[in-house]
């Protein structure tokens, strides 16, 4: 019988979003499948070391270009010093010689740095999954190794379907939520803050938040402390917007 509680579906992943900024991680092969890697890590702020022995991925030759504060390269072949460097987060490989990927995997293993080889199931402590960003947004869609070309089509049909501006929308509440914490920076006043910024979501369309101005987004903090939400309309032409009383508690009741 189904109980109170979400039901358990073991099996999955532990979908997380993993801050790698200005960590070390470690890339192991210089082909196609490391320049998807490379750009993933440096959409993400990490720092680079990538082993591999010339001629690179051209893509791979660009960003160390653009990025040569971020990526170093070492070019030769992986050899287990190259895991002495305390200080790496995390490895990935993505080469062409299978009993190499075996070799680093289980150095890693030894180490307890965490890796994913790239194909390789059995040697990942976590796999990628195929990926939409929008600005602030990321989506990620994992089959759990089931089918990787079904996750890619998953996620353009995801992508399609997504309002065009959902990422100005979200860049926009991710300012208000920072304002809002400089006048109510207390940790009493969390679960107001939290039920006051909710509000705004819910009552806001994404287009309404994406042309929200900089005097919108002032004028609007200003109804915080009486604890009230304006529509855009009622913010910008002065009409009273409806108040709703805290209760203390996590929700929220409306008094009208
Ligand atoms: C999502 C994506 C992200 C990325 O890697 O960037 C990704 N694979 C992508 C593409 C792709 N990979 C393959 C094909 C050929 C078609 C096909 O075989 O279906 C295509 C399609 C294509 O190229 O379009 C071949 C393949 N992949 C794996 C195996 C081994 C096996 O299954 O045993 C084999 C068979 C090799 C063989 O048969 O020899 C394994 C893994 N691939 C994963 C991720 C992880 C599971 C993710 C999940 O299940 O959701 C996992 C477990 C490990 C990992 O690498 O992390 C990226 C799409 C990016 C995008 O387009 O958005
Ligand atoms: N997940 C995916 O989307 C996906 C897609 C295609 C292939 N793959 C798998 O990923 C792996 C790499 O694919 P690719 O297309 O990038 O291959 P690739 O042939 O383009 O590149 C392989 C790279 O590894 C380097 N290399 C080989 N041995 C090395 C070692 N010991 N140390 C350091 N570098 C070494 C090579 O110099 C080359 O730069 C393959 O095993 C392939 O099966 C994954």
């Amino acid at each position: 019988m189904a109980g109170p509680y979400p039901e358990v579906q073991g099996g999955g992943s532990l979908i997380l979003a993993w801050q790698v900024r200005n960590r070390r991680v470690l890339v192991v092969g210089g082909g196609d499948v490391a320049a998807g890697r490379i750009l993933n890590l440096l959409n993400a702020d990490a720092l680079l070391t990538i082993i591999a022995p010339l001629p690179l991925h051209p893509e791979i030759q660009y960003r160390l270009t653009t990025h040569a504060s971020r990526v170093a390269h070492i070019p030769r072949k992986f050899e287990p010093s190259d895991l002495d460097d305390p200080s790496i987060a995390m490895v990935l490989t993505a080469v062409d010689d299978p009993e190499a990927s075996t070799r680093i995997y289980t150095l890693c293993k030894e180490k307890r740095i965490p890796v994913n080889v790239a194909d390789v199931p059995p040697e990942c402590d976590f796999y990628f999954g195929s990926t939409h960003r929008d600005g602030p947004l990321q989506i990620m869609v994992s089959t759990n190794g089931n089918g990787p070309k079904l996750a890619s089509l998953v996620r353009k049909q995801i992508a399609r379907s997504l309002p065009p501006n959902i990422g100005d929308a979200i860049a926009k509440v991710g300012q208000l939520r920072k304002k809002l914490r400089r006048i109510a920076p207390t940790q009493q006043e969390g679960p107001k803050r939290m039920q006051w910024m909710s509000k705004v979501c819910e009552t806001w369309s994404f287009q309404e938040l994406c042309d929200m101005t900089d005097e919108d987004m002032e004028a609007l903090l200003g109804f915080y402390g009486p604890n009230a939400v304006p529509s855009l309309q009622q913010l910008r032409y002065g009409e009273q917007p409806d108040t709703f009383g805290y209760d203390g508690s996590f929700g929220w009741s409306c008094v009208i």
